[in-house]
């Protein structure tokens, strides 16, 4: 189903997920979507290989953990969380070099966690990763330091896509 993008996120420098200087990572997009989700678009690169030919488990589990933390700031916009838990059903290979999607939502919302779902889909659609996990709200200058969202917390002027098939 194709989906309204409402909003962007921001990006840091250096994340394996979303950093944009990170020559490893997977320079993840993170979009606000019409129905409550958030969307997540990346590139798989050769070095994060498991097998040749698939994508490593961890990165996998790092998309979808990124994906369903982010999803909290579409109702609560300067939320921030560290996982505590998170589990992966690998159901497909991941491939190399293609840009994919994940979706996340937030399933729970207290006032010191919050928990959610996601799934990381392959080109074609199918389902290729699921996850749930759980987060421990956190103020970011606990997490990341004092100037992080200063230093390297950045929105990026793009040609975005304004929906995206869900
Ligand atoms: C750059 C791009 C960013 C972009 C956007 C961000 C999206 C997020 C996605 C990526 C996030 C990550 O990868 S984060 C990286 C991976 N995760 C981590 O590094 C977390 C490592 N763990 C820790 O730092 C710690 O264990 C904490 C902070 C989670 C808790 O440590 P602590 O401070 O010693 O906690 P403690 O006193 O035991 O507990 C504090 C309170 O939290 C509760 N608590 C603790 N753990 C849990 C738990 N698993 N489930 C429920 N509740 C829990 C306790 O019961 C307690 O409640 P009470 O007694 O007060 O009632």
């Amino acid at each position: 189903m194709l989906h309204k993008i409402v909003k962007k996120q921001n990006n840091s420098d250096k994340c394996i997920v979303c950093g944009d200087k990170n020559p490893y990572g997977f320079h993840a997009r993170f979009y606000e979507l019409d129905n409550g989700e958030l969307a997540a678009v990346f590139h798989t690169k050769e070095l994060q290989q498991s097998f040749p030919g698939r994508v490593h488990g961890g990165m996998v589990a790092a998309i979808l953990d990124e994906t369903i933390g982010r999803a909290i700031c579409i109702d609560k916009p300067g939320s921030w969380g560290v996982t505590t838990e998170i589990q992966v059903k690998y159901k497909k290979p991941v491939p190399l070099n293609e840009t994919l999607r994940a979706v996340g939502r937030i399933t729970r919302d207290t006032r010191k966690i919050f928990e959610g779902t996601g799934e990381l889909l392959l080109e074609n659609g199918e389902v290729a990763a699921e996850a749930w996990a759980k987060y421990l709200k956190v103020a970011i200058e606990d997490a990341a330091g004092d100037d992080f969202t200063e230093r390297e917390w950045h929105y990026l002027e793009e040609d975005d896509p304004r929906e995206i098939e869900i």
